[in-house]
């Protein structure tokens, strides 16, 4: 289980976020949403470790993140942030083996090399794996770091959950490969040591897929529950601030207003 309690984040005097306190646990899918600056990236880059609160605590598995060096952590949690680049040009096998580096001690072993595999394979990129990465599509090089977050987390660790951190993962992808990644994420939740968070802005694919979602608004949370406490069009409209006709375009079919029949 991941915990973050109390988490308040300062920049540049700056209140980033403001007393941000949840509860993640394995086996359910939740999702981050709120507006551009709400704070979802620094809340996501908190809980992996990168970003240090003002206050507050991060606790995987009820031991404090200070406490784990970085490779122990980074053996149990694969994070993808917004910006993927490579500076070099790398074949796509050998980025997703960098997912592996955390365990790799020496060379990597046949079995490091078997889970790349199977990473890849679960995003279709076996026919990509000797392409140079810079070549790719943007939507393809998502799903190789997909393929290279996963690597890094595919083996169970013997006391702890596996956490799998993503910083809007559909931005580059169709929408098949978006509606494919979702099941995939809800598909590898039904193994039971897996805790899965998400960023999204889809309204949508939240509203079709989540579990659980926290929205934010300028650092704040606003509301936290299942997706029809929480994907609202009061709601929405306080973070969004859209008119009227806007929201009816965007809120989830299960708040639409009870179309009349004629008959
Ligand atoms: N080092 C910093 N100094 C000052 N402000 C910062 C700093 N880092 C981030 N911010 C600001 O904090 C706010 C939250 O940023 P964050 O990236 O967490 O938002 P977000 O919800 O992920 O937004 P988006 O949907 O646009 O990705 C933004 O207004 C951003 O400009």
């Amino acid at each position: 289980m991941l915990v973050l309690s109390g988490i308040t984040c300062v920049k540049n005097d700056k209140v980033l976020l403001k007393d941000i306190s949840v509860q993640w646990e394995p086996g359910r899918l939740y999702v981050v949403m709120g507006p551009n600056g709400a704070g979802k990236s620094t809340l996501l880059k908190i809980a992996a470790g990168q970003l240090r609160p003002a206050s507050g605590t991060v606790m995987y598995d009820g031991r404090l993140i200070t406490d784990f060096s970085v490779k122990e952590l980074a053996a149990i949690r694969g994070a993808l942030s917004q910006q993927q680049e490579l500076a070099f040009s790398l074949k796509v096998r050998e980025v997703v083996l960098m997912g592996r580096y955390p365990h790799i001690r020496g060379k990597p072993t046949l079995t490091d090399e078997r889970y790349c595999r199977e990473a890849m394979e679960l995003f279709g990129l076996e026919n990509l794996s000797e392409r140079d990465y810079l070549s790719l599509s943007g939507g393809e090089k998502q799903r190789v770091h997909f393929a290279r977050v996963l690597a890094q987390i595919w083996e169970r660790p013997p006391n702890s959950c596996r956490y799998l951190l993503l910083d809007e993962p559909l931005t580059f992808l169709d929408v098949y490969y978006q509606f494919r990644l979702m099941r995939q994420l809800k598909t590898l939740l039904q193994q039971q040591d897996l805790v899965i968070v998400v960023v999204l802005h889809d309204l949508h694919i939240a509203a079709r897929f989540a579990d659980n979602i926290l929205l934010l608004h300028n650092g704040r949370m606003v509301a936290q529950g299942s997706r029809e406490e929480v994907l609202t069009p009061a709601y929405i409209q306080q973070v969004y601030q859209l008119d009227s006709e806007d929201i009816t375009a965007v809120i989830p079919v299960y708040h639409q207003p009870k179309s009349v029949s004629h008959s």
